[in-house]
């Protein structure tokens, strides 16, 4: 493996009703003790795990439904404030998730999202590019490849899911964040964008490090130099480059379906 990009030990996450009161205790050194589950109304998700990313890799991450990929990724995205960690470091130095000088090294494309819903692609680009501090790129390529050309100046609200996913797709790999966090990026996709979309997967080392969630074999077997299994919240067991295979890996989905 290469430089590491992202380390982050003893991960946790939970949900609670009442956020705000989450973020209260975690600013109260001490407040939080580890354990499953700390008040009734929390919901334990990631459960204790460690994990790193080198600089230029594809990591996939895959897990049944539930595991925790969504929620492993939004905490990655700084949209979930209740997680604890041991550490967390970006290149080398301590990070925030929510903090600005982060936010400018990763982007992430959910698997839904009806945000900028009237913004057409071209304006959602050009906002993007200005909030990274970027000029806009060429993205006639990226456009092409996608089969896009149509739908650059709709509205986002009135595009199809998997054109709306497009839009988000392009613009991700278009802006070349040093980290690119994708939940289920084939999830909508026609046939066509789809080997398109694992072209640019795999091609992504060039620029930074990926870390995409799927339920398509296929899409990380094809794309991936590591393989994390997600079962109940935890990093189940690591696939290396050179041992990845979809037989081993439907074995692993298998073997934590029949736990
Ligand atoms: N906003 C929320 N509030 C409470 N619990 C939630 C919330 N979102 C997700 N969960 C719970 O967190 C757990 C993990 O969900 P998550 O969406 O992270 O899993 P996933 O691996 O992405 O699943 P899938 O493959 O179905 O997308 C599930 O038990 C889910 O019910």
């Amino acid at each position: 493996m290469g430089e590491a990009l992202l380390t982050v030990k003893s991960l946790s996450a939970w949900y609670n009703a009442g956020s705000e009161k989450a973020l209260r205790q975690l600013l109260i050194p001490g407040t939080l003790k580890r354990g499953k589950v700390r008040h009734s109304n929390e919901k334990m998700i990631l459960s204790d795990f460690s994990f790193a990313l080198a600089e230029h890799e594809v990591a996939g991450l895959i897990g049944l439904n539930g595991a925790g990929k969504t929620t492993f990724l939004k905490v990655l995205s700084g949209l979930l404030p209740t997680f604890r960690s041991e550490g967390i470091c970006f290149c080398g130095s301590p990070v925030d998730f929510r903090k600005q000088d982060f936010k400018l090294c990763r982007y992430t494309v959910f698997a839904e999202d009806n945000s900028f819903s009237y913004f057409t692609f071209r304006e959602y680009m050009a906002y993007v590019c200005a909030a990274y501090g970027k000029e806009v790129p060429d993205v006639s390529e990226l456009i092409q490849g996608f089969h896009f050309e149509e739908y650059t100046d709709t509205l986002l609200r009135e595009l199809s899911t998997g054109n709306r996913k497009k839009a988000f797709l392009i613009t991700a790999f278009a802006l070349k964040p040093r980290l690119l966090l994708l939940d289920e990026p084939v999830n909508g996709l026609d046939f066509q964008s789809t080997e398109y979309l694992y072209e640019q997967i795999s091609g992504y080392k060039e620029h930074g490090t990926v870390l995409f969630s799927s339920h398509i074999l296929e899409s990380i077997t094809l794309t991936s130099d590591r393989v994390f299994v997600l079962e109940d919240g935890r990093i189940r067991q690591t696939f290396e480059r050179g041992q990845i295979n979809a037989e081993d890996i439907r074995e692993a989905l298998h073997d934590e379906n029949d736990r």
